[in-house]
């Protein structure tokens, strides 16, 4: 089972559906990546925070996937915004992956008080052209930090990944997205803690076309354009996550998932123009 791949900006192709790895770690967490790479997942998505890249690494040579079938992401901590500090970053990312390159690198968090996110784009602005990271793009960037880079760099990311599921679904960010052209990845496409799977139109729609709830919101984000990372540590679940294909929502059916968004629907206190993470 496979969802059909999006083209970036840069012409390269990003799976349909990714595999969220936090809080993945350990001989558990090693087991649960090379079930997602059984059960066919290829888009991979860690970062240096999540402390379990090695364990990316080591689930990808369990698993005896080809590398030029993968798609491995991960990001650059607010701690590393420096130019030589990313650099050094990515490299050591790289490193702990076991991995000669990147297919997508993000930095994590704009960590706007740093102020130091341009700095940090133009690294990776060289280390793309360096080969060591193919697509570069951001996360949890509002379109001031997005329109702030590609003034400075003239370069625009290819993807910004923001929190998105049915609470808060990023109406007016994938509407900059489009018109900047940047791919929209969803964190905690689920909800997470949050998850909204008995809101009356998930919980209909996922009677009308005999999937779960989990199935049903997966199937909006395809259709809100984006690309969900669920994570699940349980086979059965990361088997129905990528299952997508079966069924389509009406117009009617999208448009009353996104109508369950509101105003203080984020997961925790996740504002990019306020949140720090280090
Ligand atoms: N860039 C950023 O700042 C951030 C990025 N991320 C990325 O996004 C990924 C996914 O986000 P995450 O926060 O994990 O949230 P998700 O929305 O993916 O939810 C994961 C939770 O939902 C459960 N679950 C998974 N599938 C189903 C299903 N079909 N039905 C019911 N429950 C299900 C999982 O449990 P179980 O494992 O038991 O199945 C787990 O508890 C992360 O792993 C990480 O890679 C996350 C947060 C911030
Ligand atoms: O998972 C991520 O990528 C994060 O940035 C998390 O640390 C997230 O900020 C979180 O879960 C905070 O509780």
């Amino acid at each position: 089972m496979s969802v059909p791949t999006r083209t970036l900006n840069d012409g390269r192709a990003i799976p349909g559906v990714g595999f969220g790895t936090y809080p993945l770690t350990g001989d558990d967490g090693i087991a649960a990546v090379v079930s997602a790479l059984e059960v066919g997942y290829r888009l991979l998505d860690t970062a240096v925070n999540y402390e379990n890249e090695r364990e990316v690494g080591e689930a990808i040579r369990r698993s005896g996937v080809p590398r030029d079938e993968l798609f491995v992401t991960s990001k650059l901590p607010g701690r590393h915004h420096g130019y030589d500090d990313a650099v050094a970053s990515v490299h050591a990312s790289l490193e702990r992956l076991g991995l000669d390159h990147l297919d997508l690198h993000l930095i994590h968090w704009p960590n706007p008080s740093v102020d130091k996110y341009v700095e940090a784009w133009r690294a990776l602005v060289d280390l793309r052209e360096q080969g060591l990271v193919r697509s570069i793009g951001v996360s949890n960037f509002t379109e001031a930090h997005l329109e702030r880079i590609i003034a400075e760099t003239g370069v625009t990311p290819a993807v910004n990944q923001v929190e998105l599921h049915p609470y808060f679904p990023q109406r007016e960010l994938r509407a900059v997205h489009e018109r900047l052209g940047i791919q929209t990845e969803s964190w905690s496409p689920l909800g997470k803690r949050q998850a909204p799977f008995t809101e009356p139109p998930v919980a209909a729609a996922a009677e009308k076309y005999g999937v779960t709830p989990g199935q049903v919101i997966l199937r909006w984000q395809l259709q809100l354009g984006s690309v969900p990372i669920p994570k699940s540590a349980t086979v059965e679940r990361q088997r129905a996550n990528l299952d997508l294909l079966s069924f389509d929502l009406t117009g009617d059916e999208t448009e009353a998932i996104t109508a369950l968004g509101r105003a203080d629907g984020r997961l925790f206190d996740g504002d990019p123009d306020t949140h720090e993470e280090m």
